[in-house]
This record gives structure tokens, C-alpha cells and sequence, in this order.
């Protein structure tokens, strides 16, 4: 690492000669395959990047000049070549983000890792830079899955009206997202890369473009006829040209000449330039090259020769919805999925493989998706849109005003949801059951275990005239947990052997089961008795739950969600309609943005564990006995 260790910065990148830039590449890969083997992270779209990289920070003069990234997962070799690269905590709680970080560096800028957002900030920051007589440059990089969100081009519609402010727009495209990048422009536009690619392409593009709707079979027609009779690649430069874009490409992304020689083009246009880059997910690493999957979009900790896994994963929350999404699409000839370019994350890929012609990958697009949903309703399907919960946030307005609004019957399954960790703040899933608390007529499940992902899905689907919400959390699916006895529609999980004189009702909701059921246990330790029910669905409160929590002291409600407007509110307003005025604690996320590290770690940091909430339950109980010395104890 002869080379990498002495770039401390952009400006270090100057003075290497050619053969120096190449052998600083071969030096990051090797870098990053080292490094991200041992912690997990976005090997293959930073393998992807790394002359991309190198040619921006030799050509542009961050942090003077905004060089922003997309959704920021490929932002690896940035860091290490602005002054970051100890990886040795990737991601960890301490270390280094997974994405941008502004308290890392004031080379970063965007740190959401919600994808479509970059040409959005750089059209801010151009205009900011127009308004305030500033002439530094502003660099979006954006891929090509991304391209497919609409914000890109809503971004691009503005960015190409102003045709003296200067915006550079670099298109990394490497032709998917997770898997191929289908159903968009960018997807077709991107496997132009050269004549006779392009021969390969029209070959393929046909059976692609007939599977992609709308603008499928059109595109090819216009993609031949550009081959019959017009310039090889003038279809890039016609698309994005006729939009009011200067277009310079396609370059070889893995060729830091060429993409210096490209930049520095942009650089001194005067306008908004869009350079489109080619290159290889995962390059340079077989293991990557090799998984059709994903081209190791996002690795775990993996043996660095092989690219296998050192730890196989256990069964998950994501399969037990794969397996039971399999087995009604056998039963249920209506049943439909989309997915958001992540078929495989969100556990779609079984049932794609089996009913291929029941499946659609809408691309980065959930607004989309939840509209398409709407109509596929309508159309007398039943759509099960996958998605991670909290990139179902942008879809919040589709979600109310095109599903619930017209009474459609369409079921997301919100994967990833409650504290996911390690992709930091914008990946936690800990909004959803806040924001939909205020959709008319939607039902929300939270189910507790595998038993209860497959029953809830089940009952799911069978509404058909309102949305349904099925949520769920990363990673391994929890122990199975019976009931004792249902109530209503609710489970009654554990009760003191007289139940009617309980002191503490526990609200449990979905997978925090196991941990409400040590709550109770700590607080049995304490004297003070408590029942354990979980309500399954969350929205609307059971009816059952006022008169069964009249019957307790205490109500507390625990959440792997935000408290602000989630489940434990809801509980309490629906105890104040009912007239039930029992004291309530509603344990969940507070409303902050939560810095990377693992679930473990940050469960324990927001107090979402057994002793800190049992010891403050104790001081609850003990305050309304009148026994202040344990309350005060409760509260240190
Ligand atoms: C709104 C949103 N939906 C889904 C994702 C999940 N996601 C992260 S990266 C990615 C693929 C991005 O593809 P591309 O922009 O081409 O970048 P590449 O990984 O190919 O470099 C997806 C779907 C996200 N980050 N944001
Ligand atoms: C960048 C992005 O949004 C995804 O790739 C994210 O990293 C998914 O993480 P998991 O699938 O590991 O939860
Ligand atoms: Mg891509």
C-alpha cells in the first residue's frame, strides 16, 4: 500500500504519474477487498468506482468544489482518498460510516443513503452557488439504478432548463442495481458500450424490452432504427440532448484518462454536462464478477479468497415472507409482487422464479410501485408490494391518497423495519408505525414470529378494500412464542395466575416479544405481577385492549418503532375514547437520528432492554403505592 498510505488528501493525487494512478487502483482494490471482507459492506459498487474516483478528486478540488454521491454507498474510495482509511470498524459503532458522513469530513456532503436524491442537491447547490457569485464546481454522481427513481428526473427537468449553470452529472453506470437494472431508460441507454456491444445489447435488449412495460418495445423500435440509420450512440446523447443536457460519452469508467479528459470537458462547459461513465460492479474481484445475485452489492463478513460467507445466516424473518409468499401464489392466482430493485432483499426472488409473469421490478421507484399497486387492485389483483420500511416513507403519499383513499386492497410487507444498525440513521425502518397511524381504514400487523409472519400475511391479503401493512426486522427470526389464551384479536402471551388483579398490562409489539416476556419476569422478581399481550395487528387497537387493560394498574407499551405518534399513542388515545384512565409508559425509539452501530448496541442506547425498562416500571409501581424510595431508585 506503498502509494495509498501517502494520499492524505485530493491535492495528493496531483503529482502521480500514470503508471503511479493505475498502480494506486490496484492498490485500493486490494484494500478494499481486505478490508470489507472483514467488517461487510458495499464491496462490489466501490470496486466499481475506484478510477472513477481518482479522476474526480485529481480533476475537481473538494471540498472546495461539491463532489456528492447517490444514495452513498459507493463512497469508500472517496474516504480513502480524503483522509479516512483505517476500515477496521466499518460501519461499527465508532468507526467509520457506511455512507457520507459530515462528521467525518467536510469532503461529504449528503449523508442520506435513500437513493434519486443527488441531482436534487446538486440543483440547490448550483443555484446556491449562482445566486451567492460563487464559482466552485458542483459534481453529482449518480448510477444508473438511481437514474430510475423519479426524483432524478424531476431534478433533471430543472437542471436542464438552466443552460448557463454550471452542473456536472456523472452517470456511473455499471448496468444494475442489485440485479440488472430493468423496466427504465437507464438501464437500455446503459449497455451501449460499444458497436459491437451494442449488436450483444440489441440481441438481448429484445426479449428485455419485450418484458419491460411501457417503454420497452418503443425504445428497442427506436434503439433499431438508430442502429439502421443513424450515428451508433446517438440514442444517449438524443435522450439526454433533446432534454436540454450536454452529453459527453459513453467513456470507459475504468480508464482514468479518459474519464480526467471527460471531466475536464465537463469542467469548462459552462452548463449542465452529463458525463456517462461505464464500468463493472464489483471489477477486479472474481467472487463479485461472479455472483449474479448482485455482483456482492452488499457483503457480510465473507473469506476474502473465496468471497463465501464466514457465517452462514439462519433463518429469517425475509425467508419465512419468501416461503409463505411462494405458497399463496400456488393458492391465489390474483396474487401479485412488486418489488423496488431489490427482488432478492426483500425475499421476492422464489416466487419471481415460479410465477415470473406475477413479479414486477419497478426500479428505485416506490411511488411508482405503490400507485401501480393501486391500479393492479383495481385491475381485481392483489399486489404485494415488498419493501423496505423505510424507504416505503417516500411512498407515504401514494400510500394514502391512490391505495387507501380508493379502498384498494393492496399489502406491503415492510422488511428491515425497527432498528437495523449498521447503514446508520436513514436505514433504521422507525417511522412506519408513526406515519400510518393516520391512514383511514389501513391495517397494521406486526407479527411476533415465523408462525405469525405466515398467519398475519394470510389475513393480510384476505382484506380487499383497504392497504394492509405487514412489518417485520432485519435478520434472524426470533423464537416461537405461544399464547396462553386470545382475547379479541389479540394474544395473550404470559398472565399471573389471577389475572384479573394484575398489576402491569405489557402492550408487545411484533418481535419484542421475547423481551416484553423478560420484562415481565424482572418485574415478577420485584413483586409486581404482569400479563403479556400482543395485539398482532397494531392498527386499528383492538377493541379488546381498553377493557383488558382496565383490569391492570399499569399500562406500558414497547415498540421497535418511534414513540412519537406510534403504537403506544395510539394505545393511549384509544384509552382515553374508552374512558379507561390507567396510567401509561410507551417505550420506544426517541425521535432522533441514530448513529451507525449494531442493533444490539443501539437498542441498549435508546433503553430499549428488559432491566431498563422493568426498573422503570418498578419506580412507576411503586410511586402510585406510595413507596417513593423504590421510585427513586427506579429513576437513577
Ligand atoms: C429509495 C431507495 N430505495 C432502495 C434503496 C436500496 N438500494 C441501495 S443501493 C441500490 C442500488 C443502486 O443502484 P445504482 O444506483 O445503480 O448504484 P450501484 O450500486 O450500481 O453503484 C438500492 C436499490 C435505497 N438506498 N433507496
Ligand atoms: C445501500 C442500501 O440501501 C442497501 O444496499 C442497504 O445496505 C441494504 O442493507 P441490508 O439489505 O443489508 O439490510
Ligand atoms: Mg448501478
Amino acid at each position: 500500500m506503498a502509494l495509498l498510505t501517502r494520499i492524505r488528501g485530493p491535492r495528493d493525487l496531483d503529482q502521480l504519474t500514470p503508471e503511479q494512478l493505475e498502480r494506486l487502483a490496484e492498490e485500493i482494490r486490494t484494500f478494499l477487498v481486505e478490508a470489507v471482507s472483514k467488517t461487510g459492506g458495499h464491496l462490489g459498487p466501490n470496486l466499481g468506482v475506484v478510477e472513477l474516483t481518482i479522476a474526480l478528486h485529481r480533476v475537481f478540488d473538494s471540498p472546495n468544489d461539491k463532489v456528492l454521491f447517490d444514495t452513498g454507498h459507493q463512497s469508500y474510495v472517496h474516504k480513502l482518498l480524503t483522509g479516512r482509511q483505517d476500515f477496521s470498524k466499518l460501519r461499527a459503532k465508532g468507526g467509520l460510516s457506511g455512507y457520507p458522513s459530515r462528521a467525518e469530513s467536510a469532503h461529504d456532503v449528503i449523508e442520506n443513503s435513500h437513493a434519486s436524491t443527488v441531482l436534487g442537491w446538486a440543483d440547490g447547490l448550483a443555484k446556491a452557488n449562482e445566486v451567492r457569485g460563487r464559482d466552485d464546481h458542483v459534481v453529482a454522481v449518480i448510477g444508473d439504478g438511481a437514474l430510475t427513481g423519479g426524483m432524478a428526473w424531476e431534478a433533471l427537468n430543472n437542471i436542464a432548463a438552466a443552460k448557463d449553470r454550471p452542473l456536472v452529472i456523472v452517470v456511473n453506470d455499471n448496468e444494475r442495481s442489485y440485479s440488472p437494472t430493468i423496466g427504465g431508460l437507464a438501464n437500455h441507454l446503459a449497455t451501449l458500450r460499444t458497436t459491437d456491444g451494442y449488436e450483444r445489447f440489441l440481441a438481448r435488449g429484445k426479449d428485455v424490452l419485450n418484458r419491460t412495460p411501457v417503454v420497452g418495445k418503443p425504445l428497442y423500435e427506436t434503439l433499431h432504427g438508430a442502429k439502421k440509420g443513424l450515428k451508433d450512440f446517438i440514442a444517449p446523447q438524443g435522450m439526454f440532448e433533446d432534454l436540454g443536457l450536454k452529453y459527453v460519452g459513453p467513456i470507459d469508467g475504468h480508464d482514468i484518462a479518459a474519464v480526467e479528459s471527460a471531466l475536464q470537458r465537463a469542467k469548462r462547459f459552462g452548463g449542465p454536462v452529463l458525463v456517462h461513465c461505464l464500468t463493472e460492479k464489483g471489477r477486479g474481484y472474481q467472487p463479485a464478477r461472479q455472483d449474479e445475485a448482485d455482483q456482492f452489492h452488499s457483503v457480510s463478513v465473507i473469506h476474502p479468497e473465496t468471497g463465501l460467507p464466514v457465517k452462514s445466516s439462519g433463518a429469517d424473518w425475509t425467508s419465512v415472507f419468501s416461503d409463505e409468499m411462494v405458497e399463496l401464489g400456488r393458492e391465489r392466482k390474483d396474487i401479485v409482487a412488486i418489488t423496488a430493485a431489490m427482488m432478492r432483499p426483500v425475499g421476492l426472488h422464489a416466487f419471481a422464479q415460479e410465477f415470473p409473469e406475477r413479479v414486477y421490478d419497478v426500479g428505485i421507484a416506490e411511488q411508482h410501485g405503490a400507485v401501480s399497486a393501486a391500479g393492479l387492485a383495481t385491475g381485481g389483483l392483489h399486489p404485494v408490494f415488498a419493501v423496505y420500511a423505510t424507504f416505503l416513507n417516500r411512498a407515504f403519499d401514494q400510500l394514502l391518497m391512490d391505495v387507501a383513499l380508493h379502498k384498494c386492497g393492496v399489502t406491503f410487507v415492510l422488511d428491515r423495519a425497527g432498528v437495523t444498525g449498521s447503514d446508520g440513521a436513514s436505514h433504521n425502518g422507525m417511522w412506519d408505525m408513526s406515519i400510518l397511524q393516520c391512514v383511514p381504514g389501513l391495517r397494521l400487523a406486526a407479527p411476533r414470529d415465523a408462525d405469525q409472519v405466515r398467519a398475519q400475511l394470510r389475513e393480510a391479503v384476505e382484506v380487499d378494500d383497504a392497504p394492509t401493512v405487514v412489518r417485520y426486522s432485519k435478520g434472524a427470526v426470533g423464537p416461537a412464542v405461544s399464547a396462553v389464551r386470545r382475547v379479541g384479536g389479540m394474544d395473550v402471551l404470559r398472565e399471573p395466575a389471577d389475572a384479573a388483579g394484575a398489576d402491569v398490562l405489557v402492550v408487545s409489539v411484533g418481535g419484542l416479544a421475547p423481551l416484553c416476556l423478560e420484562i415481565a419476569d424482572l418485574l415478577d422478581k420485584q413483586g409486581i405481577t404482569a400479563t403479556v399481550v400482543d395485539p398482532r395487528w397494531v392498527k386499528p387497537v383492538d377493541e379488546s385492549l381498553p377493557p383488558l387493560a382496565e383490569q391492570h394498574r399499569v399500562v406500558v407499551t414497547v415498540e421497535d418503532n418511534c414513540r412519537a405518534g406510534g403504537v403506544g399513542s395510539a394505545v393511549a388515545q384509544a384509552l382515553r375514547d374508552a374512558g379507561v384512565d390507567v396510567p401509561l409508559r410507551d417505550f420506544g425509539i426517541p425521535e432522533r437520528f441514530l448513529d451507525h452501530g449494531s442493533r444490539k448496541e443501539i437498542m441498549a442506547e435508546v433503553g430499549l432492554t428488559a432491566p431498563d425498562i422493568a426498573r422503570q416500571v418498578t419506580g412507576l409501581v411503586a410511586k402510585l403505592d406510595g413507596r417513593f424510595d423504590a421510585a427513586e431508585v427506579a429513576r437513577d
